[in-house]
């Protein structure tokens, strides 16, 4: 089994939203020559394609092309660009200095319009109060794989901004977890082989050594740690909007505020992501008591910690984290359960 990785790319060829001014400059450079100034304005930029667009604007600032002067229309026209002739007029020069000037001013983000000077220049993008929905770079072009139980799943959009990326290493985990054969996890062995629950109800976690507690009813919430969640934790929201794009991930959406005395409000659960291979977490293999037949007993809790994990694991992580605490004596071979929903 391979550990899992999460991959952030930006890739904005697989969005039809709208195009940054960045693009379009880019898009004006040819392969064998300097780069063309294209005109940015809305415009031009949607006749990118038509190698030598220009907008009437655009002419008054280059000079005098073929069969346009300057200031012949103050609509937008299509136009070929002339090849500037061997013996150059002042008033090319004039249009080739413009030209120079302007390459300038957009390089450094400013707007088209280089008679100005340069601090009376407009910026050429929009601020983001400007600009339109369409127009924002934003979570439209964002893009994450995650390679994981369910194999290469890519999410996009504010999904690719939700999913968190997660190194097991914080928090001193492996980074794959072997099937049927024995683990050390935080200084105890444990085993991952089919539930007791029965095969289709997959996995699920056996201690491989005694855990006593001597007393249980006095010890809830401090009892013995046993090893921590390793993952992502997620708004209920935000979970929800992750599976609308891989649904299969349902299956390890842990929910962990549902428990009696929980204020949070629905939305603002937390849930933690489940998948084990994706944070070498042997946590995400443990079952729920809930429904069991014959009826479980929950042997372990998740809680919930400010600050660093205890020494000496995970010291260099210093973020809130989950912990698997034993609540009552558990014996070599026990299956662990706790208690938490799944839907
Ligand atoms: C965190 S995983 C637990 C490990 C899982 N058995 C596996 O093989 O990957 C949670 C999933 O296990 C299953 N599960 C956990 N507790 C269960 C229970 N009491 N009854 C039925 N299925 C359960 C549900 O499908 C749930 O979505």
């Amino acid at each position: 089994m391979s550990s899992s990785s999460v991959i952030s790319t930006s890739d904005s060829s697989s969005s039809n939203e709208g195009t940054s001014t960045h693009t379009q400059a880019e898009m004006s450079h040819s392969p064998r020559g300097p780069p063309r100034q294209l005109c940015q304005c809305t415009k031009c930029v949607g006749q990118i394609s038509q190698k030598s667009y220009v907008c009437a604007q655009h002419i008054q600032r280059f000079g005098r092309h073929r069969g346009l002067t300057p200031g012949a229309s103050s609509s937008h026209v299509g136009s070929r660009m002339t090849p500037p002739p061997y013996v150059l007029s002042q008033g090319v020069l004039v249009a080739i200095g413009n030209a120079l000037s302007q390459a300038f001013a957009v390089g450094i983000g400013t707007s088209h319009e280089a008679n100005k000077p340069h601090h009376e220049a407009r910026p050429c993008v929009p601020s983001v109060r400007q600009r339109s929905k369409a127009q924002r770079p934003s979570e439209g072009h964002a893009r994450t794989i995650v390679e994981g139980r369910w194999g290469m799943c890519e999410f996009t959009c504010k999904c690719a901004n939700i999913i968190q990326s997660w190194n097991p290493a914080v928090l001193g985990l492996l980074d794959s977890l072997p099937y049927d054969e024995e683990v050390v996890v935080w200084g105890r062995q444990w085993i991952v082989k089919t539930s007791t629950l029965g095969e289709r109800h997959g996995y699920g976690v056996y201690a491989c050594e005694d855990i006593i507690v001597e007393d249980s009813a006095s010890c809830r919430r401090e009892g013995p740690t046993l090893f921590p969640y390793g993952g992502p934790i997620y708004k209920r929201k935000h979970w929800n909007r992750i599976l609308t794009q891989h649904p299969e991930w349902k299956t390890f959406a842990l929910e962990m505020d549902t428990f009696a005395g929980s204020n949070r409000r629905h939305s603002d659960g937390r849930v933690i992501d489940g998948d084990p291979i994706r944070s070498g977490n042997i946590a995400g293999f443990m079952n729920s008591m809930v429904g069991t037949q014959p009826k479980r007993r929950a042997n372990c809790e998740w809680v919930f910690v400010e600050g660093p994990p205890p020494a000496p694991y995970g010291q260099t992580y210093h973020e809130d984290h989950c912990l698997v605490i034993a609540t009552r004596t558990i014996r070599s071979g026990d299956e662990l359960f706790t208690h938490y929903e799944w839907n």
